[in-house]
């Protein structure tokens, strides 16, 4: 059966006033089963009081979250088991062992015997801490620590998985490691929600991206939309040791080459950058017997973006 939109999460007008202080301001999105959305924006933007209000832990101004076509809402408890919640705080027991955390977290969610300990099992796994099961979290580095709290709320094995910038503060290692479990979640079918003000995670992870800033949605769509967006071409560069080689009228008939040049050693293309012709171009340059040593082009990434919306750095 192909899964339709609705069967994922379906966030609509979410609102949150603090007093006078509008922190989500009308935010929509949504996004597919065994998809990773990423919600990316500066500090403050509003990311965790978007996430708290769908997972039910602030109360929400007003608007909708409908999840697995189901309405999300604090009594309907069915659902409420169907997804997890990592939060931007660790919440660990330190007199507890790795494991002992973890079955904790499995016993409220109703885990017993078997399924409990397979559940346990699994999720220590994922996240890479099956060895240091018994040690106790005091004697974890901090992306250890953050790696645990990831398996607890994986450990009844949720359809979805809310994390709230997981990656902040630890060492280059554990992030990889939490980069690609993550990534081995969704392979297994698993919708992530994903928070971050890091825009090489959201580049990486996620299928679809919303932007948010002073609570509001900015923009939304893939990574390719959303550059498109800022620009339509890019130029490249490629440095060639046969210049005279170089025949440009089967270059511009790749679909995608608006312009190609030859200056000195140089060949000057302007690409579209929906249609990202380079890998053809460089193989027709090959054909035509020319050397390449050297491809250079700009890259438009998700600051470009960023910065072209709002007139800001994403990290000022
Ligand atoms: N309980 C509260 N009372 C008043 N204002 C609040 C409260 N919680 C959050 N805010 C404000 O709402 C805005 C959004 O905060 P939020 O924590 O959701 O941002 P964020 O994008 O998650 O940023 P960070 O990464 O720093 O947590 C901020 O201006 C924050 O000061």
């Amino acid at each position: 059966m192909t899964a339709s939109l609705t069967d994922g999460l379906v966030v609509k007008g979410l609102t949150k006033r603090f007093g006078t202080k509008v922190a989500v301001d009308d935010v929509s999105f949504d996004i597919a089963p065994g998809k990773i959305l990423g919600l990316l924006g500066p500090n403050g933007a509003g990311k965790t009081t978007t996430i708290s209000m769908i997972t039910g832990l602030l109360n929400k101004t007003s608007g909708s979250v409908t999840l697995f076509g189901e309405p999300l809402t604090p009594t309907n408890t069915a659902i409420r088991r169907r997804f997890g919640v990592v939060p931007q705080d660790l919440a660990l027991f330190d007199d507890l062992s790795a494991a002992e955390n973890v079955r904790y977290f499995g016993g409220l969610y109703g885990l017993r015997g078997p399924a409990l300990k397979n559940g346990v099992d699994r999720a220590l796994a994922v996240v890479g801490l099956s060895e240091h099961q018994n040690q106790r979290p005091a004697t974890f580095s901090g992306g250890m620590q953050r790696r645990l709290n990831i398996a607890m709320a994986l450990v009844h094995q949720p359809e979805l998985i809310f994390m709230d910038e997981p990656t902040v503060g630890i060492d280059p290692q554990s992030r990889n490691y939490i980069l690609t479990a993550i990534e081995k979640m969704r392979s297994q079918g698993m919708t992530v929600v994903y928070t971050s003000h890091y825009m090489e995670e959201v580049e990486r992870l996620a299928d679809k991206i919303v932007i948010i800033d002073h609570g509001k949605v900015i923009v939304q769509g893939t990574e390719a939309e959303l550059v498109n967006l800022v620009t339509t071409t890019k130029q490249v560069s490629i440095t060639v040791a046969e210049p005279k080689l170089v025949n440009v009228a089967p270059l511009l008939a790749i679909a995608g080459v608006q312009q190609a040049t030859v200056q000195g050693q140089e060949l000057q293309l302007v690409t579209a950058v929906e249609s990202n012709p380079l890998n053809q171009v460089l193989m027709t340059l090959i054909d035509q017997g020319v050397t390449v040593d050297q491809v250079d082009q700009p890259q438009i990434d998700l600051e470009t973006v960023f910065l072209n919306l709002t007139g800001r750095n994403l990290r000022d």
